[in-house]
């Protein structure tokens, strides 16, 4: 799914509006009936009480005019309060001349903020996408104003205050909505820690917006859904055999760390690869073979990190990092990985595929002179402390996503920001939030677990690298979903993600 921003959006209301033939009066009256519904499944007009419209000047307070006259004619009690302006839309007006005379309908003024009871189901509809500047004055007084009371509110289209793609000044004043529903795609802003507080839990309702401009209109930005990945990973022939799959091999583990390698590779042979040998240092070998029988094992000789890389030609991806430790010696194994896996050979014309994580990254923090050694579609998998020790600290999320997009660009590599909506970045500079996971997989190991599946979908032959990135990235976090039905948030380690690979993988298997 693409995300536009807002000047995109309204064009795509505008191409909605000619290739459909109808009015944008028509266009808002299917904005408001969505709204409507979506609010009336979640409360009926009983734990709805009286409910609150706030109402700007422009479409945004148009919806909230019509949605004020739709909850009317529904049964639940409502009231308006509007917020003086020079001019209104034109469709705000046709939708205030629309609004039924038994709705009772207030000007605000300073001295006069509406009353706002505890509990109160308030609709934000004072801005939308059209927010050109930090809220101020009397808007800004509404909306501190209602962030006070124990209202509960839900915003239409945007929290009133925030851009839907850009910063906004500390301290400026912007909705606290409980839910905000909005139209047609998703926007930037839902997708940001620094606006989880504004956004609440967002919903996109369908409004019949042209499919034909938003297919034809380039966006860096992707949301993955259920349908970005369907039918994505191609069905196991009948006469596959073990080699089909590919042969990966995993370089983790230390002392007192071989967990991270024992579930990075649980992770990587429930991902599907055909074969996987391990390189663990000499205090893992017991602890790896018992665990994971399913695996090969090499023993470094050194006991308690890695000292030496083992040869590379047998392989179809390399994932190094779970539990690595950061020892001068480990160092140097990471150096010579990056130089072998960028030399072309007869067999391997490509460079050969490879997955860094974990303290494998953090060397790469400390010896940035190695960035320049990646081979091409490289996959690296920070979370943002991580992420930062490559580049630099960020000043908030959107100076991370622009880093982001600089480095993979810069270093044609693919990098999988790990957060709540984990960021693909790809060496050509689109940005891709998954949508599956939750909460419950913010616990030691899942990241490992992440390393181990991407590095089964790299050692897969019919994939390309972006799509197993993307792929693996989506099924981490469902089978977390998955997992969680059974164990609850809080109840959920990484060991359960591993079990559920398989289902989540499952579920976008291709049909033939
Ligand atoms: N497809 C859809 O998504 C649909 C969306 N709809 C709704 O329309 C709004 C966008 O409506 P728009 O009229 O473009 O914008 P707003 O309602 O957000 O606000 C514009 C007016 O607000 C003034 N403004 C802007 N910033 C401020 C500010 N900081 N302080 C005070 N006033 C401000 C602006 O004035 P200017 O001086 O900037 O010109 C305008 O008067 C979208 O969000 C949806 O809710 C449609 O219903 C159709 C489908
Ligand atoms: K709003």
């Amino acid at each position: 799914m693409k995300i536009l921003t807002a000047a995109q959006t309204r064009a795509l209301d505008q191409a909605t509006i000619q290739e459909q033939g109808i009015t944008s009066a028509q266009l808002m009256e299917r904005a408001a009936s969505a709204f409507v519904e979506w609010l009336s499944h979640q409360f009926d007009s009983n734990e709805a009480g009286e409910i609150l419209l706030l109402c700007g000047p422009g479409n945004n307070g148009g919806d909230g005019l019509a949605a004020a006259r739709l909850l009317h004619q529904a049964g639940y009690a409502v009231r308006v309060a509007l917020l003086p302006a020079e001019k209104q839309s034109a469709d705000w007006q046709h939708n205030r001349q629309q609004l039924p005379a038994a709705v009772p309908v207030a000007e605000m003024e300073a001295e006069k903020l509406p009353e706002i009871a505890s509990g109160t189901l308030v609709v934000d509809a004072l801005f939308g996408t059209g927010l050109s500047r930090p809220l101020e004055g009397l808007a800004a007084a509404v909306v501190r104003h209602l962030n006070k009371a124990q209202a509960r509110v839900v915003a239409i289209d945007l929290p009133s205050g925030l851009f839907a793609e850009a910063p906004q000044p500390a301290d400026s004043a912007v909705v606290r909505a409980q839910h905000t529903v909005s139209f047609g795609l998703p926007k930037l802003a839902f997708l940001l820690p620094q606006n989880a507080d504004f956004v609440g839990a967002w919903h996109v309702e369908d409004i019949g917006l042209s499919k034909r401009f938003i297919n034809e209109t380039a966006t860096p930005w992707h949301y993955t859904d259920a349908a970005a990945v369907a039918g994505a990973l191609p069905p196991r022939p009948k006469f596959s055999h073990k080699g089909t799959f590919g042969h990966a091999l995993l370089l983790a583990g230390s002392r007192g760390k071989m967990g991270a390698a024992v579930l990075a590779a649980g992770a990587c042979l429930r991902g599907g690869v055909g074969l996987l040998t391990a390189h663990v240092p000499g205090c893992g070998y017991d602890i790896f073979q018992i665990s994971q029988p399913e695996a090969m094992c090499l023993p470094d000789p050194q006991v308690a990190y890695l000292s030496k890389l083992p040869k590379l030609d047998a392989y179809q991806a390399v994932g190094i990092g779970p539990g690595l430790g950061q020892a001068e010696a480990t160092y140097t194994v990471l150096r010579k990985l990056l130089k072998n896996a960028a030399k072309s050979t007869e067999k391997r014309p490509t460079p050969l595929p490879l997955v860094i994580d974990a303290d494998a990254l953090n060397l790469l923090g400390s010896h940035r002179a190695l960035l320049k050694l990646l081979p091409e579609n490289t996959i690296l998998t920070p979370h943002p402390k991580e992420f930062e020790r490559l580049t630099e600290p960020a000043r908030d999320d959107y100076h991370r996503l622009e880093l982001l997009r600089d480095f993979a660009t810069a270093h044609r590599c693919l990098v999988v920001l790990k957060g709540a909506y984990t960021c693909l970045a790809t060496p050509t500079g689109e940005l891709h939030f998954n949508s599956t996971g939750n909460a419950g997989m913010a616990t030691g190991g899942s990241g490992d677990v992440l390393t181990g599946v991407l590095l089964a979908l790299r050692a897969h032959a019919q994939l390309p690298a972006f799509e197993a990135v993307r792929l693996s990235v989506y099924a981490h976090g469902r089978a977390g979903d998955l997992a969680a039905v059974h164990t609850g948030q809080a109840g959920l380690v990484a060991g359960d993600i591993v079990r559920h690979i398989g289902p989540a993988l499952a579920e976008v298997q291709a049909q033939i």
